[in-house]
């Protein structure tokens, strides 16, 4: 099993946020939040049920504006650097008989991106052939996507996401419906991509992800980081309780 990157990291943020303060309304969801992300880093983000990690994701993706404090994404605002950022959402599900392959899924990685006529369709299939490889994929292609099994369409979700070719790769809980099997080989193929590319993922397991990431930020309405080094159950149950989901997977 691949373990934390050994990455030399530098300091060139491709993340930073400051200040960042985000409600719905009258209900604050994210206060006060700093949060810095350098360049190779491989970092979770955890948190209680609520706590505010899909909207933080969707703050650096530029789907939503904050309302107090700033983030930079490579040097510029979220939204205009949703080509180099690639995202993988939370629990999408097809139905059975969806009419879409998984190649056709793979390649709306490409929208936006080249073009689908003349001679860019052959260089977009290729990279679309090469993304999918990449996950372990490539016997996947011809399948109807609604056919696939949890793990099965995360990969493919990833590929998906890996044929923008972004530098940034984020991921909302890639493991919630995947057994410990799936979540050991999803995390082994994240811990290769770091090698290339800088990862944000959101999950509930710290203790299986402290395998894998160099740090680990905790939000929940405000957040902290930590080291992996000093997370431990203790730590994570007086910050949060027992919303926290600590699995011993040395079993
Ligand atoms: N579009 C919205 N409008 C109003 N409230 C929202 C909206 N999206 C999220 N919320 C609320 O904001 C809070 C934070 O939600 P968010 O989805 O960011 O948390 P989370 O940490 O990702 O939760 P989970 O682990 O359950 O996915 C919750 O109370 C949620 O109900």
């Amino acid at each position: 099993m691949a373990r934390a990157s050994s990455r030399v990291v530098g300091a060139d943020p491709v993340i930073r946020i400051r200040d960042l303060s985000f409600s719905y309304g009258d209900t604050l969801v994210l206060e006060h939040v700093d949060l810095s992300i350098e360049r190779g880093e491989f970092v979770g983000l955890i948190g209680p049920n609520a706590g505010g990690k899909s909207t933080l994701l969707r703050l650096i993706l530029g789907l939503l504006d904050p309302q107090i404090g700033e983030i930079s994404v490579l040097g510029r605002p979220p939204g205009q650097m949703s080509r180099q950022v690639g995202y993988v959402p939370q629990f999408p599900s097809f139905p059975r008989d969806f009419p879409i392959s998984v190649e056709q899924v793979v390649t709306m990685g490409r929208l936006g991106i080249g073009s689908f006529l003349g001679w860019y369709r052959s260089a977009d299939r290729e990279i679309v052939r090469r993304a999918l490889s990449e996950v372990d994929a490539s016997d996947l292609a011809g399948r109807p996507i609604g056919t696939l099994s949890g793990g099965q369409l995360q990969r493919v979700l990833m590929a998906r996401a890996l044929a923008g070719d972004p530098e940034i790769l984020i991921l909302d809980e890639p493991t919630a419906n995947i057994d410990q099997r799936g979540e050991t080989s999803i995390f082994d193929l994240l811990a290769r991509l770091n090698a290339r590319l800088t990862i944000l993922v959101v999950s509930h397991d710290i203790a299986f992800i402290s395998d894998y990431v160099s740090r680990v930020a905790c939000l929940n309405r405000t957040l902290k980081c930590h080291p992996t080094t000093s997370v431990d159950g203790d730590a994570i149950h007086q910050l949060y309780g027992d919303h926290v989901r600590l699995i011993d997977h040395s079993h």
